[in-house]
């Protein structure tokens, strides 16, 4: 019962999170069917249960009372007349006798139902867990002092026995670099930014500020980067405690950063609906676009002010005219903040210090932008030649504009 009564709960949930998309495919009925379905199982077993139950119940009745009309006719009619206080005792005692027993029954049926539980936390236990911390892996209090990141022959993949999704990359980056990481779909920029915060199981070493990565403690590790990933996570409150959970920064820096993440250049000052510190976020950010998730998700991590800021298409679902807002802002706001930028859209990263270009899990190419497109069957030109405003792209990777004729 107990392992039915969970899929109706969930399915039930996903129903109404989900509502406004099974209006809008029109899923109403396949939807009742499968919660139909999912209630008739929980019924049977539930109605399995409760009959049980009363059959145990009528039994013990039937047993109890039984008894007890056998021990009042042996002391009314048995052997010696006793005292009426006696019998009174005696009688009261066997009723509450049998109901002990049916209560005994029934607690015990309960510790056997409940123990599905333990059983289930007990299987959520024992799946593989990551290494703990340790005292030897506490970094020093300085670390990190830059952002600096060294990778040596780091290569990666998603289970022990899965194949490799990136193979032997090496490269350099300097503190306050910003590197863009293009490539085609699946080649492997996730998984890279992942297994800079040892996510996924990697061989090879990431040194970051001078220490390798998989001699600290996860929690250090993970704490010093700042991650935004594709859809950003937050949390239900208000927006000035998804910026600042802990309380420790004044209103002044939150705003500063909520401006330089560019959340004031896509909405009016006047607007009704503006966003402001005091503004409710329903859980997990339902009730802001993607962008604006984004923008926050950005503001946090310059409140944060890790040294290493890997941003995963964390602009994708900006325009382009807010996304080159956010972008000379994270260029003139965060000094000395290592930026490490996967991108989709390359005039996010084309002006970039260095861009690596993977492929299958290699890297093909790592240079400036403007050295890359030097080379005629160099990948990075051949993304940039396909894309369909060629001609800006040079110039930004230039950092001039071209001239009208001029050949590139
Ligand atoms: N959770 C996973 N388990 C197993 N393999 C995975 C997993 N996620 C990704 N992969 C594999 O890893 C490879 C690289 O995927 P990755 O997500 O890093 O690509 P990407 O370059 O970021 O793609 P995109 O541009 O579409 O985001 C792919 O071949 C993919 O099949």
């Amino acid at each position: 019962m107990s392992n039915a009564r969970a899929p109706v709960l969930g399915h039930f949930g996903a129903a109404i999170a989900g509502l406004t998309s099974i209006r809008a495919y029109g899923a109403e009925d396949a939807f009742k069917e499968e919660s139909l379905n999912r209630i008739d199982r929980y019924t049977k077993s539930a109605r399995m249960f409760y009959n049980l139950n009363r059959w145990i119940c009528i039994r013990i009745d039937l047993i109890g009372a039984a008894f007890s009309a056998g021990l009042a006719a042996y002391l009314v009619y048995g052997r010696g007349i006793q005292e009426a206080s006696n019998i009174g005792f005696s009688l009261n005692m066997a009723v509450g006798f049998s109901s002990m027993i049916l209560w005994w029954v029934r607690v015990l049926n309960e510790v056997e139902v409940s123990g599905n539980s333990l059983e289930r936390i007990d299987s959520y236990i024992k799946i593989e867990q990551e290494p703990k911390p340790t005292e030897g892996g506490q970094p020093p209090a300085y670390w990190p002092a830059s952002g600096d990141l060294r990778v040596e022959n780091l290569s990666a993949r998603y289970s022990t026995d899965g194949p490799k999704v990136l193979q032997d990359l090496s490269f350099q980056i300097k503190s306050g670099e910003r590197v863009g990481i293009v490539g085609r779909t699946g080649s492997g920029k996730s998984s890279l930014t992942l297994s800079l915060l040892r996510c996924i199981s990697t061989e090879g070493s990431v040194y970051y500020d001078g220490i390798p990565t998989s001699a600290i403690n996860l929690d250090a590790l993970r704490s010093n980067v700042t991650i935004i990933p594709q859809i950003p996570e937050l949390l239900s409150g208000t927006l000035r405690q998804n910026l600042d959970p802990f309380d420790q920064h004044d209103d002044a820096v939150l705003y500063d950063a909520l401006r330089s993440a560019g959340l004031f250049s896509v909405q009016d000052e006047f607007e009704e609906a503006r966003l402001t510190l005091d503004s409710a976020i329903a859980s997990g950010g339902g009730n802001l676009s993607v962008g604006q998730r984004q923008i926050l998700a950005l503001a946090r991590a310059i409140v944060r002010g890790s040294k290493l800021l890997i941003l995963d298409e964390a602009t994708s679902a900006i325009d382009y005219k807010t996304d080159s807002a956010i972008q000379s802002s994270l260029r003139n706001e965060l000094h000395n903040v290592t930026q490490i930028i996967v991108a989709h859209r390359l005039q996010t990263i084309i002006d970039a210090d260095k861009i690596i270009v993977l492929d299958a899990g290699k890297l093909v190419e790592f240079g400036s932008p403007w050295e890359l497109l030097q080379n005629e069957k160099g990948m990075l030109r051949a993304l940039v030649d396909e894309s369909g405003d060629k001609d800006a792209l040079y110039a930004a990777a230039h950092g001039k504009p071209v001239a009208e004729g001029e050949s590139l």
